[in-house]
């Protein structure tokens, strides 16, 4: 059991909560899916209404500890504002001078964004010194970020060291996001199918292994599935790949076939020589990829095959999308998974931040059972792991 905000005497104290506001953007660095923002609106505004001063913190995309100014929260900034209807100040660094100094002086009812946790290599090293100056900022520390509870990160870890259980505690969200996960998915409803895709392949190759025991059917696209297709020996042109995974993604296809769990890969892909909505494409087999191409998206046969391997499901869980969605030109493959998927008489769930992001545009929200705001997280858990974000919040008998 994890404790509860509710658990805590939080009136009155200055919270930092830690938030997964890594979100979707576009080229002009518009969020395309804030759902990871609203879906933190419930424990902002409950440690409002206990008269509560705010330190809000959060990673965006993978900046290396250092400034980037395309991964500023500054378009955070301004959805909390419209959310919250309230000013929401953002500091200009993580732990230095503009930070303490606003968190220091921040009043009840006010709330600060600190800038990019992940513009300080701290962060991501899980480093003490990086975690105790955070932790210094406020009197209680709330983690609502499920997304990113898998990485033992500082402020997700470390900086527990520096609270005890009647000063730290998970948020609403993380809350729900757990409980839906170990109660639903670990006695799933079956045939159980798991959708896979994307581009975090070293990400998510591991949890794949984990996950066979207790999937039925295993559907591979996306990004994810060009690794696999040239563990297998065929030539995949430019397509993204992990070389050094080759052997792990033959072991995970020798581990299916062991356990009786039908690996389903793409049969056709829609290629391209760039990356770029103006790209000439093709639709061709996976035996055909043209030297110098790359597969941006599955193609029609694929789409047919996995709507088939769908079919008889009962639970459908699916992470990562198909194709570089982000462009209308290889968007068709993710949309059409987003509308099968909606359509089944099946428990479906989502996660992922970008494919949360393809069932908004795709118009099929509202027809899943759970949409997670956790990708790599949700994964794991599911898998059976045990986070690193949640194990450090557990509930003690003296609680
Ligand atoms: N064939 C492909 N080639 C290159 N990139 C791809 C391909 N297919 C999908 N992608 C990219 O994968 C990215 C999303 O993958 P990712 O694994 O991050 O999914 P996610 O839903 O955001 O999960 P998480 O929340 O764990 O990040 C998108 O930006 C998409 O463009
Ligand atoms: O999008 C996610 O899955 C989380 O925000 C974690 O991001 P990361 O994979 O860059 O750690």
């Amino acid at each position: 059991m994890i404790r509860s905000i509710r658990d805590l005497d939080i009136a009155g104290k200055k919270v930092f909560i830690r938030c997964d506001f890594n979100v979707p953007l576009d080229e002009f660095t518009n969020i395309t899916d804030d759902r990871r923002v609203r879906s933190a609106i419930p424990t902002i505004r409950y440690c409002l209404d206990h008269g509560c001063s705010i330190i809000l913190a959060s990673h965006l995309g993978r900046p290396k500890g250092a400034v980037e100014e395309k991964y500023s929260l500054s378009p955070v900034q301004m959805r909390l504002k419209r959310l919250l209807d309230k000013e929401v100040i953002l500091s200009s660094d993580v732990i230095g001078k503009d930070a303490t100094e606003k968190a220091a002086t921040l009043q009840a009812g006010e709330i600060l964004l600190l800038e990019n946790l992940r513009f300080h290599k701290g962060e991501t090293s899980n480093d003490e010194a990086f975690a105790k100056a955070l932790a210094d900022m406020a009197d209680v520390y709330i983690n609502d970020a499920f997304g990113v509870c898998h990485r033992a990160h500082a402020s997700v870890e470390a900086i527990t060291h520096y609270f005890n259980e009647k000063t730290s505690a998970a948020g609403f969200l993380l809350q729900k996001e757990i409980e839906f996960s170990r109660n639903l998915l670990r006695r799933p409803t079956r045939p159980f199918v798991a959708v896979v895709g994307g581009s975090k392949v070293s990400g998510k190759l591991q949890a794949l292994v984990n996950l066979l025991p207790r999937v039925d059917k295993l559907v591979i696209g996306g990004g994810m599935a060009f690794t696999f297709l040239k563990a297998q020996g065929l030539d995949i042109g430019n397509s993204i790949v992990e070389d050094d995974l080759l052997d792990e993604a033959n072991r995970v296809m020798e581990e299916a076939k062991r356990l009786g769990v039908k690996i389903y890969l793409p049969v056709d892909v829609v290629a391209a020589q760039t990356c770029s909505q103006d790209a000439t494409i093709k639709f061709v087999t996976v035996q055909e990829i043209p030297k110098g191409w790359m597969g941006l998206d599955i193609g029609p046969a694929t789409s047919r095959l996995f709507r088939e391997a769908l079919a008889d499901a009962q639970t459908i869980l699916w992470n990562g999308p198909m194709g570089v969605f982000e462009l209308e030109k290889f968007s068709k493959g993710s949309f059409k998974m987003s509308h099968v998927i909606a359509e089944a008489h099946a428990t479906t769930v989502v996660g992922g931040g970008d494919t949360a992001d393809v069932v908004a545009r795709a118009g099929d929200a509202d027809e899943m059972t759970f949409i997670s705001t956790g990708g790599g997280a949700s994964l794991e858990l599911i898998e059976g792991k045990e986070l690193p974000g949640v194990k450090v919040l557990a509930k003690s008998e003296n609680v």
